[in-house]
């Protein structure tokens, strides 16, 4: 029986973004995971970027060390990245799109143009970790996707979000119109579908109704929302949003 129950995955980099923008150690992104799993989150991610803006390499060694729930390794695909990954084998590892010019993630992976390289990247990973590929609702990647031995993907939602925060109804509705479909496409294709990116309290209800979604993972909403609410609040009431959309 399939399990039907969708994960909330937490995504600490925010935290270490605070904490760097001062030096020093706090706030510790490992105190932040250990409250989120005692708040109910299913999983940690965390975004080692190569160029280091918020998570470290001691932030992951420190994850792998003392994380009850599973890790979602968020990661290029880059030689440098799957040294480590290997190194640490961690429950999860999300390939995604870096540009050093970014503020975040803007698009997803170019998995359609790139197929043969992915999938001897892939393949030594697959063998400790489930992968997951990082990608737009677009049924090209999504396709490709299923070709280069991704176990799971997940669809990007900052356009969706981003929609909504503009006032931009329709485009919103439009996007919200391509998560679905994409979602439904890679589950017939065997995927397993998460999505994560921007999703707040007023955005989550319908990405969470997607019948195919199995995780959704949150992060730099949760971190500021953290001020006013403090991290179990916030994760709480993610969880009850989540939990009222199924
Ligand atoms: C891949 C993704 O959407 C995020 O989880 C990612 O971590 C975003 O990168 P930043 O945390 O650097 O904004
Ligand atoms: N992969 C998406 C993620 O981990 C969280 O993204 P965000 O909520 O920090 O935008």
């Amino acid at each position: 029986m399939q399990d039907d129950r969708l994960r909330l995955g937490i995504n600490i980099d925010h935290v270490a973004t605070v904490r760097n923008a001062r030096g020093g150690y706090v706030p510790d992104p490992l105190r932040a995971a250990k409250l989120a799993e005692r708040a109910g989150a299913d999983g940690i991610t965390a975004h080692l970027r190569e160029d280091r803006r918020h998570i470290r390499d001691a932030d992951i060694d420190a994850l792998v060390a003392e994380l009850s729930v599973p890790l979602n390794f968020e990661m290029a695909a880059t030689d440098e990245m799957h040294a480590i990954a290997l190194r640490h084998k961690p429950h999860a590892i999300c390939l995604v799109p870096e540009r050093r010019e970014e503020r975040t993630t803007e698009g997803g992976l170019e998995v359609a143009g790139d197929t043969e390289r992915l999938a001897a990247f892939i393949a030594p990973l697959a063998e400790h970790s489930r992968v997951s590929l990082f990608v737009a609702a677009d049924p090209t990647q999504i396709e490709a996707a299923s070709r280069v031995g991704a176990a799971v993907v997940e669809i990007h939602t900052g356009a969706y979000c981003d929609a909504h925060n503009e006032g931009r109804f329709e485009d919103r509705d439009f996007e919200l119109a391509r998560i679905r479909a994409a979602a439904e496409q890679a589950h017939a294709a065997g995927l397993e579908v998460h999505a994560g990116h921007g999703l707040a309290f007023d955005t989550v209800g319908p990405i969470a109704a997607i019948p195919e979604m199995r995780e959704l993972n949150i992060g730099h909403f949760l971190i500021g929302e953290a001020i006013f609410l403090g991290l179990e609040g916030a994760i709480g009431h993610m969880r009850r949003l989540m939990d009222a959309a199924r």
